[in-house]
């Protein structure tokens, strides 16, 4: 069986006082697109941070395909990465760029690469102390992509893209899947992580939520259903699981939660013309997550 590209065991960091992160278990296997998610402040670049041997675990560890993450030499072979603030030489074009990227990773597809510098539509003529946040983020994505490398790890890539650009984002994290690459992507763009990812893991104050595939946290999370009906209103106060939002003539509207049975027969009691229900966005389930961790 192939190792997992990313195991972490108890991992643990500390700031001073500051928890930053406790006892992360979390495994994501070879070949999946994992989106790594939380509010700011949860954690995630630290953990990045030791997935990248940038940082040492105060305790635990994090492996990725069986290396120790601290063997910075033999991990980076395994991984490229793209980081949240892309810096790059000023002074060098987005050819030479490309080039010095690739001495220094673990080997690229140059056919793959021209295709992709072509799809980003980077000029590698100018020199990068003339790219704009989205350009040098597309030179970063394009030497990142072209890799072999079997696991990609993506801090937030996409934040200076046009909508253009994150279409084709999204289509190399899906070449990459095709390919066997494992992608590990952290971003605020709950739409992207939704269109692209496996499953998602949610990270607060330093502590993994959930671990989850997206139709999963939409059944753990709150749908919207409407009904429409004719004669008395169907009596939902009490139902378990359900909160109404409002009541007009001939209308209903309520979110719930959990198993629909109970909701399900006081509807069918009743003359429903019409039901549609609504699952909810990542989004959605994630504003729940942060509006808890807010309480
Ligand atoms: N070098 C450091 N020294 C002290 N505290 C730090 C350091 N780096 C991070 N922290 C703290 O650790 C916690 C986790 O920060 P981290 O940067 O990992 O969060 P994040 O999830 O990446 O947030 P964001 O979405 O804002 O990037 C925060 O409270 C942060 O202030």
């Amino acid at each position: 069986m192939t190792a997992p590209a990313i195991r972490t065991d108890q991992l643990t960091k500390r700031y001073g006082r500051l928890l930053a992160l406790n006892g992360l278990d979390l495994t994501v296997d070879a070949g999946e697109v994992f989106g790594f998610l939380g509010p700011n402040g949860a954690g995630k670049s630290t953990t990045i941070r030791l997935l990248l041997g940038l940082a040492r675990p105060t305790a635990g560890r994090a492996r990725i395909f069986d290396v120790d993450a601290g063997d910075v030499a033999a991990a980076h072979r395994l991984l490229a990465y793209v980081p949240a603030d892309v810096s790059l030489w000023p002074q060098l074009t987005g050819a030479e760029l490309l080039d010095l990227l690739a001495a220094t990773g673990p080997g690229v597809d140059v056919a793959y690469r021209a295709d992709l510098v072509a799809r980003f539509d980077v000029d590698l003529s100018r020199p990068a102390r003339t790219y704009s946040t989205g350009n040098r983020q597309k030179v970063a994505l394009v030497a990142a992509f072209a890799t072999r490398a079997p696991l990609l790890v993506l801090d937030e890539p996409t934040s200076g893209l046009d909508p253009l650009m994150e279409l084709q984002f999204r289509r190399a994290v899906a070449e990459a899947r095709d390919n066997g690459q494992t992608v590990f992507l952290c971003s605020h763009q709950l739409a992207e992580v939704e269109a692209v990812c496996d499953r998602v893991g949610i990270l607060r104050a330093g502590r993994l939520v959930d671990v989850a595939t997206v139709p999963e946290l939409r059944r753990l999370h709150r749908s919207e259903v409407t009904a429409r009906f004719t004669g008395p209103a169907p009596d939902l106060a009490g139902v378990p699981g359900v909160d109404l939002l409002d009541q007009s003539d001939g209308t209903l509207r309520f979110t719930l939660a959990g198993p629909p049975g109970a909701a399900l027969r006081v509807l069918a009691a009743a003359e429903v013309t019409a039901l549609a229900v609504r699952e909810p966005s990542l989004e959605e389930i994630f504003l729940d997550y942060y509006g808890q961790a807010a309480r």
